[in-house]
């Protein structure tokens, strides 16, 4: 897979009117094949298998917050690069997840070709899936390549994506405690 991934690298550089046989690039169609195959390595990721059974037996039923999660995700209609933070808050209901788990079912999602939105709402439903939470709430921060060095050249935009599922889009002072917690840096 790899080798027929550099192979058509080798043709995007010739069309775009380099010379693959140049020193410099000789090695770039192989390398760009393997940086774009790690970009989307969350094709040939399962939930089980991050998750790897770390869901642990708890009375809390508080609020739990996990903030700033970076997040490297490749957009689906330019395959150019939005990174950002993700926030996720969870109502556990007699289980919680491992705290790093977090973090993989981000990079799960976001090691694919996405759109923010998209993968704001397949971590939550991630989320609420393996802890059966009450509520689950997710917001991403992200600034996209595609609209920074291309397209209109936007440097300062961002865009915030949020989803609420559970108690957070039922209760209105739970999601209010969410995003006062979410904005308290
Ligand atoms: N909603 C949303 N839009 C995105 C995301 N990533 C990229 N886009 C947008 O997808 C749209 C694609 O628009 P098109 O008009 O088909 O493509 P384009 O001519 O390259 O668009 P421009 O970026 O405006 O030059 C653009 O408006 C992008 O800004 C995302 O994660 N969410
Ligand atoms: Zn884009």
């Amino acid at each position: 897979m790899t080798e027929q991934l550099a192979d058509h690298y080798r043709q995007i550089i010739q069309e775009i009117g380099e010379d693959p046989d140049r020193e410099g690039l000789r090695d770039t169609p192989k390398r760009a094949a393997k940086a774009m195959q790690f970009l989307n390595r969350g094709y040939f990721q399962s939930l089980e298998e991050i998750v790897n059974g770390a869901v642990f037996e708890s009375d809390t039923d508080e609020m739990v917050l996990i903030k700033d999660i970076e997040l490297y995700s490749i957009c689906e209609h330019h395959l150019l690069p939005f990174t950002g933070k993700c926030h996720i808050a969870y109502m556990p209901s007699g289980k919680v997840l491992g705290l790093s788990k977090f973090a993989r079912i981000v990079d799960m999602y976001a090691r694919r070709m996405q759109i923010q939105e998209n993968l704001t709402r397949q971590i939550a439903e991630a989320v609420q899936q393996v802890t059966s939470a009450r509520g689950v709430a997710v917001v991403i921060e992200a600034r996209h390549l595609c609209m920074m060095m291309r397209g209109v050249e936007k440097q300062n935009s961002s865009m915030t994506s949020s989803v609420m599922l559970g108690a957070f889009r039922e209760s209105q002072s739970t999601r209010q405690e969410f995003l006062t917690l979410v904005q308290g840096r």
